[in-house]
């Protein structure tokens, strides 16, 4: 049997029935069985087209403003960009990650979203936050690199906001290039003088094109200030139900469209231009305004706070692979694959899986450090180091 046939999403199954008993239960079956069924993304129907590109992998329907969603194939994907783990290779090419946020209030987003950075797989991970916040975060985990440099209003007298605030993006600054992404927003906190200096920060990744994840208060951020991300190809936003419908109000002008969900989602990515968008939910859609997927393994029933954050972190990391994936097999047909969607896609499925692992053994007690905790497993399942 050809690879070809997938093209008819029924026709290979109907083929491999008529083979008979014997040839199904044989192992040269199995495998063509297994191939097929990693390379193909299952669509809305349950049938199955055919490629080996990420393209398809990543794929949605033909088109995708006026089509079903299709699921990703995300196992093949996170297969796919996940790196080998090289003996040449030396500490901070796996991924070296910051997370701008963190502050009285919230201490554990940041942290979520940086330590599930590492035990995905990067090798280094900062956290920018404020002062009051990093003694907090440090003493969660010696494993991150804690900046205390970010100041609210109440610690800055107002005759000194432009000498702080500019001290604050040199400091950044220089750490800034030897990111390969950063995540705005966990924990981040509203402050107005926060908010502007982030701002700050944000222009300054975008000139150095640092790939972008926005979650959380940098949502509530941008949100006031779409033109921070406006046609910035490397930037990813991660709403959560209620920051999607103020990001569809203010950019749309309109209410979340349940009926049309996939043609709202990439008229908005449309619209801010350029950007990636994975829109939090039963299933998690995303696009970068010219396809729509989804990822919908179930991963658990439990909600509490904190999976955004995970989810967040994860995202950098394999958006950051995938790019380097892309970039070092420029010769497929698979650079015109949007890494920052694969990336959305890798990191919903192992969320999801990892979800799904921690409340089989905690049920109802399921925190977040729990699902923290099932990262690695999920991703050993999937893409085994010693492969
Ligand atoms: N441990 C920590 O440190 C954690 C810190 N975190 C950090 O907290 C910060 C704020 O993040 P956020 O998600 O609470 O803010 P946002 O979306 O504005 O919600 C505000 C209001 O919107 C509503 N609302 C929310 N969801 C809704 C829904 N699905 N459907 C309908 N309504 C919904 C809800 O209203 P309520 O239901 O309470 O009436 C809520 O009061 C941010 O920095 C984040 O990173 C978290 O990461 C968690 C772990
Ligand atoms: N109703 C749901 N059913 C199944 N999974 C869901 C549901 N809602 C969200 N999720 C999963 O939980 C993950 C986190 O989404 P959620 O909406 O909780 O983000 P969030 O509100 O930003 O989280 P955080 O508390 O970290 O800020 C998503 O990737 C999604 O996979
Ligand atoms: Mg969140």
């Amino acid at each position: 049997m050809s690879l070809s046939m997938g093209a008819c999403p029924h026709a290979w199954r109907h083929h491999l029935q008529h083979r008979g008993r014997m040839w199904a239960t044989s192992p040269v079956f199995r495998r063509q069985l297994f191939l097929l069924r990693s390379l193909a993304p299952t669509c809305a129907h349950g049938g199955r087209a055919s490629s080996s590109s990420l393209q398809v992998h990543a794929m949605s329907a033909a088109s995708a403003a006026a089509g079903p969603v299709y699921e990703a194939d995300a196992e093949a994907v996170v297969r796919r960009i996940t790196p080998p783990l090289d003996r040449a290779r030396h500490k901070g090419q796996a991924g070296k990650i910051a997370v701008i946020g963190g502050c009285r209030e919230y201490t554990g987003a940041p942290y979520f979203a940086a330590i599930s950075a590492l035990k995905v797989g990067a090798d280094l991970s900062h956290v920018f936050c404020t002062k009051d916040a990093a003694t907090v975060i440090k003493s969660y985990s010696p494993e991150l690199i804690v900046h205390p440099i970010l100041e609210e209003s109440y610690s800055v007298k107002d005759d000194e906001r432009e000498s702080v605030s500019s001290s604050i993006l040199a400091e950044i600054s220089k750490w800034m290039e030897r990111f390969d992404c950063i995540v705005v927003g966990p924990g981040l906190g509203r402050d107005s003088f926060l908010m502007d200096c982030v701002s700050n920060i944000m222009r300054h990744a975008r000139q150095a094109n640092i790939p972008t994840v926005v979650d959380g208060d940098g949502l509530f951020l941008i949100t006031n200030n779409i033109g921070l991300v406006e046609d910035n190809s490397l930037a990813i936003l991660t709403p959560n139900v209620y920051e999607y419908k103020r990001l569809v109000q203010k950019v749309l002008n309109c209410e979340v469209n349940e009926e049309n969900a996939s043609e709202q989602l990439a008229a908005l990515c449309q619209k801010i231009g350029g950007v990636t968008i994975m829109r939090k939910g039963k299933a998690d859609l995303i696009s970068d305004g010219k396809k729509v997927t989804q990822v919908s393994t179930f991963g658990s029933p439990r909600r509490c706070g904190g999976q955004g954050d995970i989810l967040s972190g994860s995202v950098a990391v394999f958006s950051s692979w995938a790019r380097h994936f892309l970039l070092s097999n420029e010769q497929t047909t698979e650079k015109s694959v949007n890494p920052m969607v694969l990336g959305c896609i890798a990191g919903s499925l192992l969320l999801r899986r990892a979800a799904s692992l921690a409340f089989e053994k905690n049920k109802r007690s399921t925190v977040t450090t729990d699902i923290i905790e099932f990262l690695g497993q999920s991703l050993e399942d999937i893409s085994p180091a010693g492969r």
